[in-house]
């Protein structure tokens, strides 16, 4: 069986007296794209800073590489391995894209790191080409790109993912969807997707989670999915 490089279980949290996630629970196996699906705010983005440790758990646990890791902060969680990618991007649009990717590498306790260019450019060659244009000056799609290209300077074995497709034109979605399916099947990276648009989710998804509420209500493999379940658990 293939391990589990994430496990989640039962995991809360809130922002003050609010509660979010109520004891949510998965797992992301290695070398795999897992994706949450759900409606607009029932806690997707709030479960991947829970995982990161930006919004600190109230309880449960979370376990990366079999390692209890639940309330550690984020740059320990990043030196291990662990990259987020947030909605927005979050581009520094004064920076060249080439800083932008040396930002990538604050995650890497190793001072002498130097980002892998060539790794980099060939699953994004648009990068190479405008390596010293200004982040603020890329297009929506370009900016993804570079958002995750950034997270993967650092080299990590397991990458989080809110919405890449937000506000993208289908042809860049499906690039960036190749990608997604690259790092995780030949690269061995898994995937923590969170994702609202099925065209996009389904050809790159091995494993789905449906959120509604705070909490997981249903789950399964690409193949037990039919287009209909798919559409059927996200309008739940
Ligand atoms: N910093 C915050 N402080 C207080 N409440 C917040 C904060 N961030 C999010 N929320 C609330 O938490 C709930 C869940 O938001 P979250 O962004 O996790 O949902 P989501 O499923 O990712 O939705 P979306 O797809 O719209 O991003 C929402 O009701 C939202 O208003």
């Amino acid at each position: 069986m293939n391990a589990p490089i994430l496990k989640v279980s039962s995991l809360t949290s809130a922002y003050g007296q609010s509660t979010i996630l109520w004891g949510t629970s998965l797992e992301v196996k290695k070398g795999t794209v897992t994706t949450v699906m759900g409606r607009n705010g029932v806690g997707k983005t709030t479960l991947l800073k829970t995982i990161m440790g930006i919004v600190p758990p109230k309880d449960g646990t979370i376990e990366y590489n079999g390692e209890a890791v639940t309330k550690l902060p984020v740059f320990k969680k990043s030196r291990m391995g662990i990259a987020y990618v947030p909605q927005g991007r979050e581009i520094i649009p004064k920076l060249t894209v080439y800083e932008n990717l040396k930002l990538g590498l604050e995650a890497v306790s190793d001072r002498k790191a130097k980002i892998p260019e060539d790794e980099i450019y060939t699953l994004f060659p648009i990068l190479k080409d405008f390596r010293n244009r200004l982040g603020g000056n890329l297009s929506g799609g370009q900016q993804q790109q570079l958002a995750i290209a950034r997270a993967l300077t650092g080299r990590p074995s397991l990458l989080l993912l809110d919405e890449p497709t937000e506000g993208i034109q289908p042809s860049i979605s499906q690039e960036i969807g190749q990608i997604l399916r690259t790092l995780a099947r030949e690269r061995g990276i898994s995937v923590l997707l969170v994702e609202q648009k099925i065209d996009f989710a389904s050809p790159v998804t091995d494993y789905y989670y449906f959120m509604s509420r705070g909490a997981v209500v249903s789950e399964g493999s690409a193949e037990e999915m039919s287009l209909e379940e798919l559409q059927n658990h996200i309008s739940l």
